[in-house]
């Protein structure tokens, strides 16, 4: 009999009720109890959604993050936060979310001011976990009560209980040694913790554990694949049984280790490790389970059930019992349930799964393979319908873009001229001062603009209300920075949901969800739309706004446009073509945007790249093919325009080191990065480089509340000036500001205008 189970379950709720739950008790609107409680209930409902399955993961909610209640079980917090005398909860969102002292008069002057935990993307996704913090000193003890309170709960609904928790080698990898030390050698101090826990699972009654190392799918030196061997040696006498999880893609070079190891099981993704599967078949020893992922975790098609059996079958014939199946990840990464879609176009819908779908679809699959086919005879049957519709609709296929690709020739993602000659045209034509100052594009949502937009959306308030709200919108962003004196203008970007789903729902081969929503971080969610077909701009997307904008001020208005490697990232993309292809289709219809906006009179132009790097392929093996055909899609964008057109792009949340050569490879003529939480390190990359073009490296963190001094970031821009020439800076914030509030957005911009009038007089003059 093949068993089946799952990874994880979206816990942000199909309707993001955690989201609201969590927003609510932070505002003090509700109480600690009440969230718990919330959170029971949540987790509850998420069981159920998964019955039929023979284990069910538990452990994997989290109020927060996963990798930050791995941290609060095995008591590694940071040190600033241990000497808190309030509630574990209350502690655990102090460590996600940070607290300025301002904002905790309550608290006692021990407790208040706490720097939030830094945020960094798991693996190649757009979620963000809390990096686990160490120094040499770091000492463990555990704190199973969460896991032990969840199991309990799970127990006495009679649930299947597979508990998840996060294997100690991945867990030392995903964190960060605050003083340089080596991190590694905690480990011994780390496996009697891990030890510990595993016996307290066992003591609870819990047969499986799923114990997740999906570092065993990038390039590992030496020393962590020995850590692999000392971690299982060590964990092998352990009286529960062990699913080592790997996920995201293939183990490759990693999979004699991966397989060896002292556990009774081993997890892969048959998806993005497809090719990993007939070499584990074929020394698969005869004692251990393996569970293959064949259902996508990480999109939103339905799997071909049909091909999948037709592989599975023999498989299972070898395997038998030791033969489980799973999604190749957690369905941390996908919407809740596609049955909540009223809108969705019918056809387009019924070539899809989110998560409680998917979970239908590995029912299917067990019953077909331990019932035999006929078994489920009408669900393959409507299955392979579905599957065929998708790959012969004329909706998925337009000649016309095809042809357009074809006609793709290096001229087209070439400028006219070099940075040096477009540079002069440039500062000609718009007499920018020294230190330039300008934002990243966009200004507060506020829950005025939200709820406009909800209320257009519901057929609440008519177009022509919702265009004249958002008009006054951008009015009022262009009034304030004239009062503040900013030098380069954007509009704002009240009129967009989001910078890639707004690309979205204007592009033809595009369709998007109602309630489609994946967790980023925190409670802060996106909804991926959903690149289902060959993609065209069937009319300007932002010339109308951004011309508006224009017309209000003689600054320049930034035309403000997100780039095609980042709508890719952060789209659910489809899975018949290659990603290079479907991104270079992107980079056309950005193009034809940005040459409609330089017609219109638009002469800077920015196209955000923020995704860029969390597009790298996990193996650094490949990150050359992905690297040129993203910076090839980004010139052709700008290829177009005229000399005097000033390029802009922004990426945040980048390590530029390693990838220095591509960024410069774009030519923008100016490009604004996140640097403010490292100190200006980040710019080590650009000035080893000798970096020819435009920077602006963010002067203060748009994540916090606090409000940046005007001495600190002229400090900051003095260090940046040591290592980039000063004609070459720009000042602005590190991203956009639209999670922020006007109360805090205008003191700030206070700052940074004054900051960078103060370095004109200062460093301007001698710069050059
Ligand atoms: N796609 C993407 N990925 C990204 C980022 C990004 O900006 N976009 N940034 C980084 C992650 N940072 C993020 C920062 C903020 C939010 C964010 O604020 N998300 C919003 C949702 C944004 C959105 O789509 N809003 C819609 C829907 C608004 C809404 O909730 N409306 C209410 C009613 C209005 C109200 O009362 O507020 C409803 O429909 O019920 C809109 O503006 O139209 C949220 O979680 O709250 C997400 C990610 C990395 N990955
Ligand atoms: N233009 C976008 C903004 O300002 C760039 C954000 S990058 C995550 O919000
Ligand atoms: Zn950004």
């Amino acid at each position: 009999m093949t068993k089946i189970h799952n990874l994880g379950f979206p816990r942000i709720g199909a309707k993001r009720e955690l989201k609201f739950a969590l927003e609510s008790y932070w505002n003090g609107e509700s109480s600690r109890n009440e969230l718990e409680t919330f959170g029971k209930q949540l987790r509850r409902r998420h069981w159920q959604a998964q019955s039929g399955l023979d284990w069910v993961p538990v452990g994997d909610f989290a109020f927060y993050d996963q990798v930050l209640d791995m941290s609060f079980t095995l008591g590694n917090l940071p040190e600033r936060v241990r000497d808190f005398h309030g509630d574990a909860l209350d502690n655990y969102f102090r460590v996600a979310r940070g607290r300025s002292a301002q904002s905790a008069p309550e608290a006692a002057a021990c407790c208040s001011g706490v720097a939030a935990g830094e945020m960094t993307k798991w693996f190649d996704t757009n979620y963000h976990y809390i990096v686990p913090e160490f120094t040499a000193a770091t000492e463990f003890k555990l704190d199973a009560s969460r896991l032990l309170e969840q199991l309990a709960e799970a127990k006495a609904q009679g649930i299947a209980a597979k508990p998840v928790i996060i294997g100690p080698v991945t867990y030392l990898w995903l964190g960060k040694a605050k003083d340089d030390s080596y991190k590694l050698a905690l480990l011994p101090k780390l496996l009697p913790v891990y030890a510990e826990l595993l016996e307290a699972l066992a003591n609870a009654g819990v047969e499986w554990v799923q114990i997740d190392e999906p570092i065993l799918v990038t390039e590992l030196d030496a020393v962590w694949q020995n850590a692999f061997h000392t971690a299982y040696q060590h964990l092998s006498d352990c009286q529960v049984k062990l699913l080592l999880a790997t996920y995201f893609g293939q183990l490759a070079e990693n999979l004699g280790l991966a397989a060896n190891l002292p556990v009774a099981g081993l997890h892969v993704d048959a998806i993005n490790g497809r090719d990993d599967v007939e070499a584990l078949i074929a020394q698969w020893p005869a004692d251990k389970v393996l569970s293959l992922g064949v259902i996508n975790g990480r999109n939103i098609w339905k799997t071909d059930l049909n091909a999948v059996l037709d592989s599975l079958e023999p498989i299972a014939q070898q395997l038998g019992e030791r033969l489980w199946l799973a999604p190749s990840c957690s369905l941390l990464h996908v919407p809740v349930d596609l049955d909540n879609e009223q809108k969705l176009d019918a056809e387009i819908k019924s070539w899809l799964a989110f998560a409680k779908q998917k979970l239908g679809e590995l029912r299917v699959l067990a019953t077909a393979l331990n019932q035999g086919r006929d078994a489920v005879k009408a669900e393959l049957d409507a299955n392979r319908a579905a599957i065929e519709a998708r790959r012969n609709s004329a909706r998925v296929n337009n000649p016309a873009v095809k042809a357009a690709l074809a006609d793709i020739t290096p001229q087209l993602a070439r400028r006219k001229s070099s940075y040096a000659e477009r540079a002069l045209k440039q500062a000609a034509l718009l007499k920018l001062p020294k230190f330039p100052t300008t934002t990243i594009g966009s200004f507060p949502q506020t829950s005025e603009i939200r709820l406009a937009r909800s209320q257009f959306k519901s057929g609440k308030l008519d177009e022509a209300s919702y265009k004249d709200a958002m008009r006054g919108e951008i009015s009022r962003c262009v009034r304030e920075q004239e009062a503040l004196g900013l030098d380069v203008f954007v509009h704002g970007e009240a009129e967009r949901n989001d910078m890639v789903e707004y690309f979205g729902e204007q592009l033809d081969g595009y369709a998007f969800s109602q309630a489609g929503w994946v967790q980023s971080y925190g409670s802060r969610c996106v909804k991926p739309p959903i690149l289902f077909g060959d993609i065209s701009r069937p009319r300007p997307m932002t010339v109308e706004w951004i011309g508006y904008a224009q017309s209000l001020t003689d600054k320049p208005m930034k035309g403000m446009l997100t780039g095609p490697v980042t709508i890719l990232n952060w789209s659910f993309v489809r899975d018949d073509q290659p990603r290079s292809v479907t991104c270079k289709q992107l980079a056309l219809a950005i193009r034809a945007e940005v040459l409609d906006l330089e017609k219109a009179g638009i002469g800077v132009i920015q196209i955000d790249e923020a995704a860029l790097r969390e597009g790298l392929p996990l193996r650094q093996s490949q990150w050359q093919a992905y690297l040129d055909w993203a910076v090839e899609s980004f010139r052709i964008t700008t290829g177009g325009v005229a000399d005097e057109t000033q390029i802009h792009t922004h990426m945040c949340y980048s390590e530029f080191n390693d990838i220095i050569a591509a960024i410069a490879d774009m030519d923008a003529d100016a490009i604004t990065i996140e640097t403010s939480r490292s100190d200006m390190e980040l710019l080590d990359a650009f000035e080893h480089f000798n970096y020819p073009n435009g920077i602006g490296p963010g002067v203060y963190d748009i994540h916090s509340p606090n409000i940046p001094s005007e001495q600190h970031i002229v400090a900051l821009m003095c260090k940046a000036a040591e290592r980039i020439p000063a004609e070459q800076l720009w000042v602005n914030p590190d991203c956009g500001l639209k999670t922020r509030q006007w109360h805090e957005v205008i003191p700030a911009l206070t700052q940074m205008v004054a900051a960078a009038k103060t370095l004109r007089t200062t460093l301007g003059r001698s710069a050059t």
